[in-house]
C-alpha cells in the first residue's frame, strides 16, 4: 500500500476577524500520494488557498487533524520536501534569478556550492540558463513564473503546492507554463496540487477537487 504524502480527516478552518467568523473549509477529508495530479476547482473565496495552506502546515485546522505519513511531521515539511508556487511576484526583488532558485536550498541547509548547481541544473533543464543572472524587475511575467516553478523544482520535492500559478498569465504563456511543469515533472513521483481557476489547466490533470463554500466534492478523471 502506497503511503500518503498527507492526509486531512474532516479538517474545518474557520478564520475570525474580530468578533465575526467566516468558515472556509467545511469536513474535507482528502489524500495525496506520490505522483499524483490533483486540481483544485471552485469560485473565489470556495477554500482553494485555506486548502493549500493547511497541506502545506502554513496554518492549522479548526477542527479535524492532518498529517503527512510520507513526509515527516509538519515542522520538517519545508523547504525541500513540500514546494509552493503562488501567483506571480513571488521572486525576492533584490536577488538575481540562479539566487532566487538556490534560495529555498540554502535555507535547507544546503552547502553553497551544492545548491548554485542544483540551482543552475534546473534552469538548464527549463532553458532558463539565459537569464540566470537576471534581476526579477528585468522578466516578463511568464518568464518570472518559470523562475518560481524552477526555485520549486530545484529542491527535488516529494510535493508541490501551486496556487493559482498562471492566474495572471494570457492563455497561450498559461499554456506554455504548465507545460513546463508537467514536462518537468514527467516520470517523477513528485505529486502536484494546483488550485485553477483554468478549465484547460483543470482537465490536465488525473484528479479534480471540486470546492464550493468550503465544502470539497472529489472527482476522479
Ligand atoms: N486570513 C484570513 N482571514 C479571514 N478570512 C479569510 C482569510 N483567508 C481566507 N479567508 C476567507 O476564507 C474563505 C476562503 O478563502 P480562500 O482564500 O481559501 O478561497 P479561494 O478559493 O482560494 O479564493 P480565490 O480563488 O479568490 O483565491 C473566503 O471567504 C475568505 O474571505
Amino acid at each position: 500500500m502506497i503511503e500518503s504524502l498527507v492526509e486531512l480527516q474532516n479538517i474545518g478552518k474557520i478564520y475570525w476577524r474580530g468578533d465575526a467568523e467566516e468558515t472556509a473549509l467545511v469536513s474535507a477529508t482528502c489524500s495525496v500520494k506520490p505522483g499524483d495530479r490533483i486540481a483544485l476547482v471552485g469560485p473565489s473565496g470556495s477554500g482553494k488557498s485555506t486548502l493549500l495552506h493547511l497541506m502545506g502546515g502554513l496554518d492549522q485546522p479548526s477542527t479535524g487533524s492532518i498529517s503527512w505519513p510520507g513526509l515527516g511531521t509538519c515542522e520538517n515539511l519545508r523547504p525541500q520536501k513540500v514546494s509552493y508556487i503562488f501567483q506571480m511576484q513571488s521572486l525576492l526583488p533584490p536577488l538575481t534569478v540562479v539566487e532566487n532558485v538556490e534560495l529555498p536550498l540554502l535555507l535547507g541547509q544546503i552547502e553553497a556550492t551544492k545548491a548554485r548547481k542544483a540551482a543552475l541544473e534546473t534552469l538548464n533543464r527549463m532553458r532558463l540558463n539565459t537569464i540566470a543572472d537576471k534581476l526579477p524587475e528585468e522578466l516578463s511575467g511568464g518568464q518570472a513564473q518559470r523562475v518560481a516553478v524552477a526555485r520549486a523544482l530545484a529542491s527535488r520535492p516529494q510535493l508541490i503546492l501551486a496556487d493559482e500559478p498562471t492566474g495572471q498569465l494570457d492563455h497561450p504563456t498559461a499554456q506554455h507554463l504548465f507545460d513546463v511543469l508537467l514536462d518537468s515533472l514527467e516520470g517523477s513521483e513528485t505529486a502536484l496540487v494546483v488550485a485553477t481557476h483554468d478549465q484547460a489547466i483543470a482537465e490536465r490533470m488525473n484528479t479534480i477537487w471540486q470546492m464550493q463554500h468550503g465544502v470539497m466534492e472529489v472527482v476522479t478523471c
